[in-house]
């Protein structure tokens, strides 16, 4: 890892902002499968994460609270693993729908996966207060799996990276409310 010291997020196209309106993958998710935590438009309580295909990839920006601290000035390790996991799992996504032939936009849902396996890599300290920005890549795209490698970023320096297998999540998932399972 002693390649990534210092290593800084190369410009890009697509670095600035989606334009407001802009369609996020969670926003196409079948409402049965739009409650997680992390990034489920339906949970009040979550993160309300947002992923976007910025034309070279994809993009999540959060900018963590007070909260979400680990120690004074730093962010919690949880939290990354969150942002990277919904972010990877997005990417995947989005990869099986645009094999399907599809762009965020169409009436169909975007197909929905979970994560099979989930690997964080710390490279340094995440500061606590800028935004950070998770940019993600396909790796492999299977039948039955895709892996995701993820980068999350602040103020452009590289400080963590995952390896996310992501499977489509079987039928069976579906239907479950709020509050089912409990106890
Ligand atoms: C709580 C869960 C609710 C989920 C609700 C759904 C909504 C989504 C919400 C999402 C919320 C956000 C996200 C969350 O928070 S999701 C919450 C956290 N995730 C879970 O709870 C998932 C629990 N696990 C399972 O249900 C099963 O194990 C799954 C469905 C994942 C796989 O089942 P199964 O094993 O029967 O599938 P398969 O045999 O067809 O394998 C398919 C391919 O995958 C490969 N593979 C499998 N496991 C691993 C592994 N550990 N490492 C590496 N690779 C693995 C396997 O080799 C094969 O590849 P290939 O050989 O073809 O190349």
């Amino acid at each position: 890892m002693t390649a990534d010291r210092g290593a800084q997020h190369p410009p890009a196209a697509g670095e600035g902002r989606p334009p407001a309106g802009a369609i996020a993958v969670q926003d196409r998710y079948a409402d049965d499968f739009a409650w997680c935590y992390g990034c489920g438009r339906h949970n009040p309580a979550g993160l309300g994460l947002k992923t976007h295909w910025d034309g070279e990839g994809t993009v999540t920006r959060f900018r963590p609270r007070p909260e979400h601290m680990a120690v004074p000035g730093y962010v919690y390790g949880g939290l990354i693993a969150s942002l990277i996991d919904c972010h990877s799992m997005a990417t995947a996504s989005l990869a099986l729908y645009h094999r399907d032939g599809h762009r965020l936009g169409d009436p169909e849902p975007v197909p929905r996966c979970v994560t099979a396996s989930l690997q964080v890599d710390y490279l340094r300290p995440t500061p606590l207060g800028p935004e950070l920005v998770v940019r993600g890549r396909v790796v492999e795209l299977g039948a039955r799996k895709a892996v995701v490698e993820s980068e999350l970023y602040a103020n452009g320096v590289l400080c963590a990276r995952g390896r996310v297998v992501a499977v489509p999540a079987p039928p069976t998932m579906t239907g479950a409310s709020p509050g089912q399972g409990e106890g």
